[in-house]
């Protein structure tokens, strides 16, 4: 009997030393981002750019992070993003540094976790997010050249600002509800994630199918949001995810998600008669105030059409 192979997410390699502009090798690699993006809003990344030592100290990090005291973690929800406790999602709590490729930044988030400073903890969470920054940049690069858009790439990138989130999902016993955040898509242009050893991050394929995310210290999951939908113009679909806790154990995840500042329009070159203009001129941040004023609805399909559908 013929058997049925599992659904699985791309894996593709993406260290520094793969990807020489020009060669053969880049432009499949170009392509085969874009296909993933395509058909699943995602791919794993392979990325050994990051170290073993990186990977440990940045989940040393967060551990320190979240044993910090409740009435420090959830002293300034709107400078920190603190969400904890929620009813709907009990296991999840995250702690995020707005603008965390800047030092100062990063200091100001350290110094009111840690009002007698924490040196370690600043060093790790700049380096790692300056470490994913790049491979964001890498891949939106890849994804603009495969498109015959490379020329609106800088620009792009100037306006790019990231955030690092940090998240937490406590271990489940038997009475509890094993959801560790429900059915969503990311408000973002893309989302990075990486994680301890338990599993939990799933995303759902175009046939209704949730496909769990493995996680090795080498991997990234790259997820386009719905501002990456937008700007290609319905070409890339926003990836669905949840997290479902089956393990007895807790489990880390560190994300960077990028959101642009100025108002992003689709590039010309993207609309055509098999693909109309679908968006009028998108202001992100505008978008995630809509957001937060329509109670945070998880899936925002149609969130964003009423947004700025044309
Ligand atoms: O826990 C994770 O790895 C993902 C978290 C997530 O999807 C989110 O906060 O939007
Ligand atoms: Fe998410």
């Amino acid at each position: 009997m013929a058997s049925q192979a599992l659904p699985k997410i791309p894996i593709l390699h993406l260290s520094d030393d793969a990807l020489t502009p020009g060669t053969a090798f880049r432009l499949s690699a170009c392509r085969d981002v874009c296909h993933a993006l395509e058909e699943y809003g995602c791919f794993v990344a392979d990325y050994g750019n990051l170290s073993l030592e990186l990977h440990n100290q940045i989940l040393e990090a967060s551990d320190e992070l979240f044993r910090l005291p409740s009435e420090i973690k959830m002293q300034d929800p709107n400078s920190t993003e603190y969400v904890g406790q929620k009813p709907q999602f009990p296991l999840y709590e995250r702690l995020g540094i707005v603008n965390a490729t800047s030092w100062d930044e990063i200091q100001k988030f350290t110094n009111l976790m840690w009002p007698n400073g924490n040196h370690r903890f600043g060093e790790t969470a700049h380096s790692f997010a300056k470490l994913v920054a790049g491979l964001h940049q890498k891949v939106t690069r890849m994804v603009f050249e495969n498109y015959g858009v490379e020329k609106y790439c800088d620009s792009h990138m100037e306006s790019t600002t990231y955030r690092l989130r940090f998240y937490k999902y406590n271990e489940v016993d038997e009475n509890e509800s094993k959801i560790g955040l429900p059915v969503h898509t990311d408000k973002s242009f893309t989302t990075i994630l990486h994680q301890n050893h338990v599993p939990g991050l799933e995303i759902q394929n175009q046939d209704g199918k949730w496909i769990g995310f493995e996680p090795t210290p080498s991997s990234f999951l790259f997820m386009a949001g719905d501002a990456f939908m937008v700007w290609s113009n319905d070409r890339i679909r926003p990836c669905i995810h949840r997290v479902m806790m089956g393990a007895n154990e807790v489990r880390y995840s560190i994300g960077l998600a990028t959101h642009q500042k100025s108002v992003m329009r689709v590039p010309e070159e993207l609309i055509d008669e098999e693909h109309p203009l679908q968006y009028k001129p998108f202001d992100h941040l505008g978008f995630l105030n809509f957001h937060i004023s329509n109670d945070y609805k998880p899936r925002s399909d149609s969130l964003i059409k009423a947004y700025c559908g044309v």
